[in-house]
């Protein structure tokens, strides 16, 4: 009914690229009260040039939320922000700062997935400045922070690329286990994944990361029930994200797997998208897996007794993580960690 529609503001998230422009122009078009506001817009009208615009961030993104707040008074407007949004605080300010201004806003995350290295190709079709360099857009990649529902949005909506190969997986359906969908992935996304037995390189793990993954697989088999969903999903996606980051990172060339667990939340979350209504998943249980992947370095710190009462206190308000929920993370922890088997420590001679 019109009139009684609630106004959206629609941050969409993805690499440069991935199709974000595409998809609100699209929408711009087709929907009444739609607008669409853009960042790369907004620098080339401001300083004239994309290269220009990118060295005053600070004041293109404030002119920008000032437009988006604008464009938001209209009674039934439906805003497009179209940035790359990857940061989960930013979103979140944004959210906080929506729901001051307008009692009736409804927030929404929308995810454009893109394999980066397509991305990478569809740079070579943009003339000069707006080309963004390969090493942008791996980090970008790297840092994609996903979305939380009550953080930075009311509602999360998956669109674009599928990783996971859906034929295969229609065709495999009986043998399909949560486990499985790992080993499903694109000929395109798979070698992004790096899954043949890479070592780890790394003082806490002397086992490849396809042994630790398949142990966490198992072991959560054992120790969690059979219809808990979101444990499943967690162990098997965890640490998916450590072929991609791996020698990616600032100290190239030593092994080190910093964002992993940004890349590997990323990760589940596409699967989530290829085969939640196939497989019949209850979404919230998966927006809770994706987040158990999201913060399970974090539940190490805390295991390991590095952070005071007060600052998980804090880190749970942040990013609205229940009792429940942190200690479910701080079991999965466990089982990781058990799982791992670090350098033994020379000895006294
Ligand atoms: N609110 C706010 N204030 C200041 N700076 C911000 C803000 N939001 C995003 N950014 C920075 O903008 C860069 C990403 O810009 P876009 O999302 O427009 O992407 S792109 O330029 O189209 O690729 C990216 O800069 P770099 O990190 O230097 O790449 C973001 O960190
Ligand atoms: N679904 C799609 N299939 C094929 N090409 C696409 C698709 N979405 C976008 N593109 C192309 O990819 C390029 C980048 O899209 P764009 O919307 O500008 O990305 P972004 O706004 O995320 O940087 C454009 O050339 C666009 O035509």
């Amino acid at each position: 009914m019109r009139g009684s529609r609630m106004r959206q503001l629609i941050i969409l998230i993805g690499i440069s690229g991935s199709g974000k422009s595409t998809i609100a122009k699209e929408q711009e078009k087709v929907k009444q009260n739609t607008k669409r506001i853009s960042s790369d817009e907004l620098r080339l009208q401001l300083y004239g040039t994309l290269s220009e615009g990118n060295q005053h961030n600070a004041r293109v993104f404030e002119i920008m939320n000032k437009t988006v707040f604008k464009e938001l008074e209209e009674k039934d407007a439906i805003v497009y922000y179209d940035a790359t949004n990857l940061s989960r605080k930013r979103r979140a300010h944004l959210y906080q700062e929506a729901k001051r201004r307008f009692t009736d806003v409804k927030v929404i995350c929308q995810v454009v997935f893109c394999n980066p290295e397509l991305a990478k190709l569809r740079q070579t079709y943009r003339i000069g400045d707006e080309a963004v360099p390969n090493d942008v857009i791996e980090r970008q990649f790297m840092n994609l922070q996903v979305p939380r529902v009550s953080v930075d949005c009311d509602d999360i909506v998956l669109s674009g690329e599928c990783w996971f190969d859906k034929g295969e997986v229609i065709a495999h359906r009986v043998r399909l286990t949560l486990r499985a969908l790992v080993y499903y992935a694109t000929d395109a996304f798979k070698p992004l994944l790096k899954l043949n037995y890479a070592p780890h390189e790394s003082k806490w793990h002397t086992e490849s990361i396809d042994v630790h993954i398949l142990a966490v697989n198992n072991t959560a088999v054992q120790r969690y029930e059979a219809k808990d969903t979101s444990s499943f999903l967690a162990a098997a996606f965890h640490d998916l994200g450590k072929g991609y980051v791996k020698n990616r990172g600032i100290n190239f060339g030593t092994s080190h797997y910093l964002t992993h667990e940004a890349v590997g939340a990323q990760i589940l979350l596409n699967a989530i998208h290829c085969f939640g209504d196939l497989l019949e998943l209850d979404k919230e249980e998966c927006l809770e897996a994706v987040e158990r992947v999201y913060q399970h370095m974090i539940a190490h710190q805390i295991r390991n007794g590095n952070w005071s009462e007060k600052t998980i206190k804090k880190w749970q308000v942040k990013h609205d993580i229940s009792d429940e929920l942190l200690i479910n993370l701080l079991k999965f922890a466990e089982i990781d960690a058990l799982c791992s088997i670090p350098v033994k420590e020379e000895g006294p001679a």
